[in-house]
Formats: structure tokens, C-alpha cells, sequence
């Protein structure tokens, strides 16, 4: 006889947002997960702790996140985090919280969508066979920050791969004659952002060589498309302790 399995609990911070409400619907409709707290802005952390929350899934802002995650990490609540703002001097503060906390998992993912994740691989692997890159993200009007954190988390990869191929700076002769036209510098990448009603999230890598160029293009139509990620991400923590950054090493 199979012994039965209990679902994971689940607490979602930011649970009235457009990501929150999602991840909440998801949670609900999933067999092996029960949705235990709906956290939002002025609520107690401490709700989720009393119902049991096994693991936290974040999508709030990028000035309350850190508060959110070094709660749980004392709590011994594992997270599953989607808000942006993860800075590499960010992420290495919550990889130092982690060292007291050894039986604690913590995935941070700037992106959830699987063709979002490819394309950021693709574009590590793109790097440094292309001297021009550059990125376009495209959100709706209502995203508080900018640039989105995929286009930070691209731009690193790249700036990674070029270096480690020994490639100097891109080239670029212009002046820029008014403050942004050239979007802003992250390691070296130029990243435009857009916003547009009607838009949710999009990305488009651009690389140039020789006689050629390369489109990474990603369009999330719709935020059901983070939720395969999101739910992969609360499966895998409970099993994981340590910090995972990206969707990358869960899909195996
Ligand atoms: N990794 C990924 O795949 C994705 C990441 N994101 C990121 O997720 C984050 C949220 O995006 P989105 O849902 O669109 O934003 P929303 O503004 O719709 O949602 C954020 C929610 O968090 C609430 N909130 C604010 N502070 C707290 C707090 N301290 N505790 C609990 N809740 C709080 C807000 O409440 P109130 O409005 O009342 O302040 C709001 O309900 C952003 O950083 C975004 O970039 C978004 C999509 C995909
Ligand atoms: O705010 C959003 O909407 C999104 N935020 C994330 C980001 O900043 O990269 C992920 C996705 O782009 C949607």
C-alpha cells in the first residue's frame, strides 16, 4: 500500500498583486500543494509561521524583499522569490544569511517563464561570438522598477561570457546628445526599457558582428506563463537547502 503524501504548505507574499493573485490561483488548483497564507502589504510576516508555511513564495517589491526573505530564513521557512531587484551584492548577503541556516533553501529566479529562462542560456552562449549586444526589455506601465531583472540577469550572463572569451568593450562612437538615448550601462550592455499599456513582459537580445546579426526575442503574453516555473521552484526548495539563483539547475 502507497502511503499517502502531504501536500506542501504554501505562503505567498504580495498575494493581492498580478503575481501574487496568480501564484495563489496556481497553489490552489495544484493536487500536492495547499495554499496555507495570503500575505500583503501591512500584514504580519508571522502569519505565514502560524499556519505552517514550509516554504514562502515572494512576488513583492524590491525594497520590502529582503526584509521578507531574512524572516524566513530565521524561521527556517524556505522562499521561493520572483521579486526583481537582485543585485550580485544582494544576492551575496542572502547567500551569507544562508551559511547560519544550513537546512534552508532559497531559489531567487528573475524570471519564471521557460522560454524566458532559454533565452537568457541562449544568450550566454551567443556572447561572445557577436562584438555588438545589446538589450530591449518591454514590460507593462504599471512595473515599478527598470530595468526588469532579467534584463539585469542577461546582461551579467553576457558580461560574463565576453570577458571569459576576452572580449573588449562593444564598440560605440556616439555621442549621446540627450541623458538615456543610449539606454543605461549594466557591466558593460546597453539596456533600453520600455513600458506600454497592453504590453506584460518582453525581452529582446540583439547582437551584431561582421555582416550579421542575431534576435533573441521572449514575449510573456500572459502571467499564467510563470507559473509552470513558480511551481516547479516550491517542489524543488523543500529538497534543495542552499541558494539557487535561476530556473536553470531545477529543469534538469
Ligand atoms: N521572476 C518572475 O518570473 C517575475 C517577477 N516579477 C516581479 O515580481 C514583483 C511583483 O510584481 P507584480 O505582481 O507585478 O507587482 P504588484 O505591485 O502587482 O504586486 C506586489 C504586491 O506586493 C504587495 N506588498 C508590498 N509590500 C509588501 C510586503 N512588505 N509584504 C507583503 N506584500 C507586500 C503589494 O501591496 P500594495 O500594492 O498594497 O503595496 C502588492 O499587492 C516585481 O518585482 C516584479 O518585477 C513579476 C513577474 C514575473
Ligand atoms: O514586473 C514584471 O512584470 C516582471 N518582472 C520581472 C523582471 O523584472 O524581470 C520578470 C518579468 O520580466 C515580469
Amino acid at each position: 500500500m502507497t502511503e499517502a503524501v502531504e501536500p506542501i504548505r504554501v505562503g505567498v507574499l504580495g498575494a493581492r498583486g498580478r503575481m501574487g493573485t496568480e501564484v495563489c490561483r496556481a497553489v490552489n488548483e495544484s493536487d500536492d500543494m495547499e495554499l496555507v497564507a495570503m500575505i500583503d502589504d501591512g500584514d504580519p510576516l508571522a502569519g505565514a509561521a502560524d499556519a505552517g508555511a514550509q516554504v514562502v513564495v515572494d512576488f513583492t517589491t524590491p525594497d520590502t524583499v529582503l526584509g521578507n526573505l531574512r524572516w524566513c530564513i530565521d524561521q527556517g521557512i524556505h522562499a521561493v522569490v520572483g521579486t526583481s531587484g537582485f543585485t550580485a551584492d544582494r544576492i551575496e548577503e542572502v547567500r551569507g544569511w544562508l551559511d547560519g541556516k544550513p537546512g534552508v533553501g532559497v531559489v531567487i529566479a528573475p524570471n519564471f517563464a521557460i522560454g524566458a529562462v532559454l533565452m537568457m542560456e541562449f544568450a550566454e552562449r551567443a556572447a561572445r561570438f557577436f562584438e555588438s549586444v545589446e538589450i530591449v526589455e518591454m514590460h507593462h506601465p504599471k512595473k515599478i522598477d527598470a530595468p526588469s531583472g532579467t534584463a539585469l540577469r542577461t546582461a551579467q550572463v553576457i558580461a560574463e561570457a565576453r570577458a571569459a572569451a576576452g572580449l573588449g568593450p562593444v564598440p560605440d562612437a556616439t555621442k549621446e546628445e540627450m541623458a538615456g538615448a543610449r539606454g543605461t550601462d549594466v557591466e558593460g550592455v546597453r539596456v533600453h526599457a520600455l513600458r506600454a499599456t497592453g504590453l506584460v513582459a518582453h525581452q529582446e537580445v540583439l547582437f551584431g558582428t561582421a555582416g550579421e546579426t542575431l534576435t533573441l526575442r521572449h514575449d510573456s503574453l500572459d502571467r499564467t506563463s510563470f507559473m509552470p516555473g513558480v511551481l516547479l521552484a516550491v517542489r524543488s526548495v523543500i529538497r534543495r537547502p542552499g541558494l539557487t539563483v535561476g530556473l536553470g539547475p531545477l529543469l534538469g
